[in-house]
């Protein structure tokens, strides 16, 4: 089964998720596109989305979902979205698609954080795939030199700006063996707005599909 039809899996299976009426965070990237499809044709009714980008956004308001703010939704049931990694503990890597910070914020208002993901995102400890960390500019050199002491090499995504008008590192070779502790001590560095891993606040289900079906891990 290719890539693309065992997301399109995943997101057929997050349907289970939406309740109709109810109001539902949703991430950003390619997997989450298939779910906005997946929604379309089931026809469930929404009452809206909190989206997490300026993208997903234009693609929900695109299938007719209305944009609901998050100061004035309180918290929501269910946060729908991809990732660039999942460990064992549904713990992950985030911001493939620049939108890490955003997305950090709807999961955390979010009972229910279900992660939807193609085999190829399993992995046993996170980080092989490289880190984003958000950054106001003013502060990407010296959050780079912080990165580095922390055993990272940080490399500039150059040309992205984020929907919050700041930069990304993508840091590659940190050691993530302890990834809620490294995720504070990232949260730690003035200037870094938001970093990609999601361990102090996993994942509540992760649905991973492969060529046997859909695993259901929670
Ligand atoms: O975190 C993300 C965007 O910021 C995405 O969830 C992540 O990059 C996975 O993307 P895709 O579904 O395209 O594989």
């Amino acid at each position: 089964m290719s890539q693309l039809r065992q997301k399109q899996e995943a997101a057929r299976a997050a349907l289970e998720w939406v309740e109709p009426g109810s109001v539902i965070g949703v991430g950003t990237g390619s997997t989450v596109d298939a779910f906005i499809t997946a929604l379309e044709e089931s026809r469930i009714p929404v009452d809206g989305a909190i989206s997490s980008s300026e993208t997903t956004t234009q693609r929900l308001r695109g299938i007719g979902i209305d944009i609901v703010d998050l100061n004035y939704a309180g918290d929501i049931d269910v946060y729908i979205d991809g990732a660039d990694e999942f460990d064992p503990h549904r713990r992950l890597i985030k911001g493939g698609g620049g939108a890490l910070t955003r997305e950090k914020i709807v999961a955390e208002a979010a009972r229910t954080f279900v992660c939807m993901v193609d085999e190829s995102k399993r992995v046993g400890v996170l980080g092989a795939f490289p880190l984003p960390v958000e950054v106001i500019p003013m502060a990407r050199s010296l959050v780079a030199r912080k990165l580095v002491a922390l055993g990272g090499q940080p490399i500039w995504r150059e040309g992205l700006v984020t929907d919050n008008g700041n930069l990304v590192l993508d840091v590659h070779n940190l050691d993530l063996v302890d990834p809620v502790r490294m995720e504070r001590t990232i949260n730690d560095i003035p200037g870094v707005v938001c970093n990609g891993l999601f361990a102090i606040r996993p994942a509540n289900v992760v649905l991973c599909a492969g060529s046997g079906g859909v695993e259901r891990i929670s």
